[in-house]
């Protein structure tokens, strides 16, 4: 069923899977993401993969799939993943590493480039809050918008979207003076080869895989050790999953976990599924309606609406999940042979679906896998106890619903691996 949202921009939401199916996937040239949404974020983004339509966006999509395969993850996992200080360089440096070709760890003066690093994350929140506040404000010339963007705000604006755009040519600049490209298969390198691109256009590249990748999994791991933090049993038994796969592979508690021995982690992914499901980095996805429609509930909408879709609503309803939605109950998604079970990326819609869907998401279960396999292996998480005792923490929306002020807390080294 779709709803009416009054004094917003002219639109519906839906939380119908049929619905979800028919916008993302069988009318799928009729639901673009729309000038109006690509036009607000184009200044910051340009019309990188994840801020375009079309022609513009077929193109990239087709190259950089061609480097998120199986063959192009499983090195993720020797390369990068794999390398000892994996908390230090998950998320930003994993990316950057994997879609660019570029290895902050490798290059000569760390210092600088640790400072130029964290200069740019700095900026790029700066950037991505002011810009996301500004996108979500249902009246985008409000009196509220006025009031907030001031001219100080304006010029933090303009300042931190021109650091971000800098870090983003030094990257490309970079990849582009490094040598051999043909035995690279980072994303970057597809379309550095063609030869038939400008700076500006890799930039953009470059962008998009930095706002999509970058905050999505470390959000979506502030809220599972949360809730690790009430579900001791969850704990132990991801502690005994992951010490029969180190039994079975022959590896020891410190040693990277290959590839297929984080497939076997059936039990730890089931547990990340369900807790996105309740705290899903990207709660609510809209596109624009290029010609009147009808959707498989009824609702019609016309040319130029926006269809909304809530992927954190559809994963509490009683229709889509049964009367137990607001529990947490990782079993859901175990077969009874303990094997995961996916469910249809039209219920289950956290990585969006369709041909449009994460293009990160196998990477985000490896990242995500490697580090909850390590940290509990040798470490006891103890979140401070007014937070793991209290209601559930103060969500933040930006580009991903974040927790407030991030997760605090204690971390022991165990006294004997488990
Ligand atoms: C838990 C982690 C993640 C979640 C929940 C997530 C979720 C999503 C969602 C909902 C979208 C659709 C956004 C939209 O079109 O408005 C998306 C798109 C995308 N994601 Fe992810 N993502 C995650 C991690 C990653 C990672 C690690 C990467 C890259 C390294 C990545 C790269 C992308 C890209 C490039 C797109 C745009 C795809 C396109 O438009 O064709 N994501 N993701």
């Amino acid at each position: 069923m779709g709803y009416w949202i009054p004094g917003m921009r002219t639109g519906i939401i839906t939380c119908n899977p049929a619905d979800v199916e028919h916008i993302l996937r069988a009318n799928f040239v009729n639901y673009p993401k729309g000038e109006h949404a690509i036009g607000m974020l184009e200044y910051f983004l340009g019309l990188g993969l994840f801020n375009s339509d079309g022609e513009q966006w077929l193109w990239q999509r087709k190259n950089a799939s061609y480097e998120f395969s199986k063959r192009s993850l499983r090195k993720f996992v020797v390369d990068v993943v794999q390398a000892e200080d994996v908390l230090q360089r998950f998320g930003f440096d994993t990316i950057c590493a994997v879609a660019f070709g570029h290895d902050l760890r490798g290059l000569a003066d760390g210092r600088v480039q640790e400072e130029a690093r964290s200069e740019f994350m700095h900026s790029f929140g700066e950037a991505q809050d002011l810009v996301v506040g500004r996108f979500l404000d249902p009246i985008e010339i409000s009196w509220k918008i006025k009031k907030w963007l001031n001219v100080g705000t304006e010029r933090r604006l303009r300042k931190a979207i021109a650091d971000v755009h800098a870090f983003a040519m030094d990257i490309v600049r970079a990849r582009r003076q490094s040598a051999s490209v043909q035995d690279r298969d980072d994303v970057l390198s597809r379309f550095v080869e063609s030869d038939e691109h400008s700076d500006e256009v890799l930039r953009d590249i470059v962008l998009s895989f930095l706002i999509a990748g970058r905050e999505t999994t470390a959000s979506a791991l502030t809220w599972f050790f949360w809730l690790l933090s009430s579900l001791p049993h969850v704990v132990a038994r991801i502690a005994d999953e992951v010490r029969a796969v180190r039994k079975a592979t022959g590896t020891r508690p410190g040693e990277p976990f290959g590839f297929d021995a984080l497939r076997e982690m059936h039990y730890l992914h089931a547990a990340l599924t369900e807790s996105m499901r309740l705290y899903l980095p990207a709660p609510i996805d809209s596109q624009s309606c290029a010609a009147d429609d009808t959707l498989p509930d009824g609702t019609f909408v016309r040319a130029g609406w926006s269809v909304t879709y809530s992927a954190y609503a559809m994963g509490r309803l009683a229709a889509i999940l049964g009367e137990d939605c607001m529990e947490y109950m990782l079993e859901r998604w175990l077969g009874e042979d303990g094997a995961f079970q996916p469910a249809s990326p039209f219920r289950f819609t956290v990585f969006h679906a369709g041909p449009r869907m994460c293009i990160g998401k196998e990477m985000a279960y490896v990242q995500m896998k490697s580090i909850v396999a390590n940290v509990l292996e040798e470490f006891v998480v103890d979140v401070v106890k007014e937070v793991a005792g209290g209601g559930v923490p103060e969500h933040v929306l930006s580009i991903t619903l974040r927790m407030k002020g991030g997760l605090p807390v204690k971390i022991r080294r165990k006294a004997e691996a488990f």
